[in-house]
């Protein structure tokens, strides 16, 4: 199975570029020769029936699962080349559920800052209310428990909490499938507004929404059902 990159042979300079990608499960391909670019600026939506893959393409590009054919290249150059931590800042994978540590809002978001591998940048509250400010949220927020919050805000915190540490790609799994409308409308329009403030900042969106995919991306891959 090979997909067809519509971009192919755009002047643009693409940031990551994937090519023959393969990922076995036992003695099958989960999904082979895959071949896409992503050019700075753009929003590429994966979409696919449950079970094909599209989380493990995702977590592959950042070394969090194997590859088993191809290569991954992230402004030119390859995985293996990558001090991982610094890999990671730059282009973030946003998994279905995110893992949150005990205590507030703020907690979670100051905690992530101090860690080594985010280069001991400090954490500005200013920069993260500037943030909170498009979903409609301000400093209570940061105050709440974070046990007491509900799936969607788990997932917001996990967004702002990416944001803060200015990557270039963001790896987008599902972000909204826990989200009311009102909550999905605030997230897209986050993510939009992130991606605008800097022209080569660029996602990867994988949605089982055609509607949603045709909002917030340029393109779509589409990953097929194992045979
Ligand atoms: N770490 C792993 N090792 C081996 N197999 C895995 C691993 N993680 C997931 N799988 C299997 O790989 C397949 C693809 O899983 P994946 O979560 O990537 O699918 P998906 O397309 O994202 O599904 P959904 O739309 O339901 O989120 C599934 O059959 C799953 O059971």
């Amino acid at each position: 199975m090979e997909f067809h990159d519509p971009w192919e042979g755009s002047t643009l300079t693409p940031l990551l570029v994937v090519e023959n990608l393969g990922r076995r499960l036992g003695d099958r391909w989960l999904w082979q020769q895959v071949s896409f670019e992503l050019a700075a600026g753009e929003a590429l939506g994966i979409s696919g029936a449950s079970g094909t893959g599209k989380s493990l393409l995702l977590r592959s590009l950042v070394g969090l699962d194997p590859i088993d054919a191809g290569s991954v290249m992230f402004q030119g150059r390859f995985l293996k080349q990558w001090d991982i931590p610094r890999l990671r800042r730059s282009m973030i994978y946003l998994m279905q559920t995110p893992g949150l540590i005990e205590g507030t809002v703020e907690d979670n978001l100051r905690a992530v800052m101090e860690l080594r591998s985010n280069g001991h940048s400090p954490y500005s509250r200013d920069r993260v209310l500037e943030i909170l400010q498009t979903c409609n949220r301000d400093a209570a927020f940061l105050r709440q428990s974070v046990a007491r919050l509900s799936g969607g805000e788990r997932q917001l915190l996990a967004l702002v909490r990416a944001l803060q540490i200015d990557p270039i790609v963001l790896l987008l799994d599902e972000p909204t499938a826990a989200l009311d409308p009102d909550t999905t409308r605030q997230v897209e329009a986050l993510i939009s507004q992130w991606q605008q403030q800097q022209p080569q900042r660029s996602y990867l969106w994988v949605s089982h929404s055609a509607d949603q995919l045709q909002r917030m991306s340029h393109r779509t891959l589409t990953l097929p059902i194992l045979s």
